[in-house]
């Protein structure tokens, strides 16, 4: 369990009133490795809220924010956009959403995210689930995944192929030296994924 402090609240109380226990599960994996369409699924089947860190980005370039540019030009080039920006995001949704338990897709995508996260909100994931899959069946499915996403073009992809591995898979490993990480094949059609997926929720449900 973590637990959620508004910064404002404690400072005015000097005390954790507003302290929030939440239940997180980081959803790791590359790109196009099937994460926000098995955060649909659990959604469904297991009451979590589905919080995609890069959702959350694009919503802030749309939003016209100050950072807008930044993330945008980010995104663009496959680059992972300051921690603090996306803690930010991410505090509030955990904040603002009366649920206890979340999805945090696509977060974190590097050391800094993961550190910066547990020291700014105090939580530790119960788990991270890990989507293993090919880059050439990533990039297959990338490329058809039509949902008008600037940064699903080859050039990109290759990009964002490289941060993941020279950035984000070290993260994985962090976990998994933990004992934290349950790793999934997901080369496999969606449905089979999922069957994999519902048994690592199951037993803790
Ligand atoms: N197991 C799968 N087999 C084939 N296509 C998949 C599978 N899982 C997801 N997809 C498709 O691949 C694309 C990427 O999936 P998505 O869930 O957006 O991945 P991510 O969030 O990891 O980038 C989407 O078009 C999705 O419909
Ligand atoms: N923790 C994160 C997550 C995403 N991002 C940015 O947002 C982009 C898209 O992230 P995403 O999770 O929506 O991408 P997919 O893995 O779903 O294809 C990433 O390539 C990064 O540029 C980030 O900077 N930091
Ligand atoms: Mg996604």
């Amino acid at each position: 369990m973590g637990t959620v402090v508004d910064a404002a609240n404690k400072e005015a109380n000097g005390s954790l009133q507003t302290e929030k226990k939440v239940k997180v599960v980081f959803v790791l994996g590359g790109p196009g490795s099937g994460k926000g369409t098995q955060c649909a699924n659990i959604v469904q089947h297991f009451g979590y809220t589905h919080l995609s860190a890069g959702d959350l980005l694009r919503a802030e370039i749309k939003s016209g924010s100050e950072n807008g540019t930044m993330i945008q030009n980010m995104i663009k080039e496959g680059k992972i956009v300051p921690s603090e920006v996306t803690i930010k995001l991410l505090q509030r949704e955990i904040k603002e959403i009366s649920n206890d338990k979340f999805l945090i897709d696509g977060f974190p995508r590097n050391e800094e995210n993961r550190a910066a996260f547990e020291s700014v909100t105090g939580i530790v994931p119960e788990f991270v689930l890990f989507f293993d899959c090919s880059e050439e069946e990533m990039e297959r499915r990338l490329l058809s995944r039509n949902q008008g996403r600037e940064d699903d073009n080859i050039d990109t992809i290759r990009k964002r192929f490289k941060v993941y591995m020279e950035s984000s898979l070290p993260v994985i490993e962090y976990y998994n030296s933990k004992g934290k990480v349950r790793k999934i094949d997901a080369a496999k059609p969606i449905v089979e994924v999922f069957e994999a997926v519902r048994a690592v929720f199951s037993p803790i449900e």
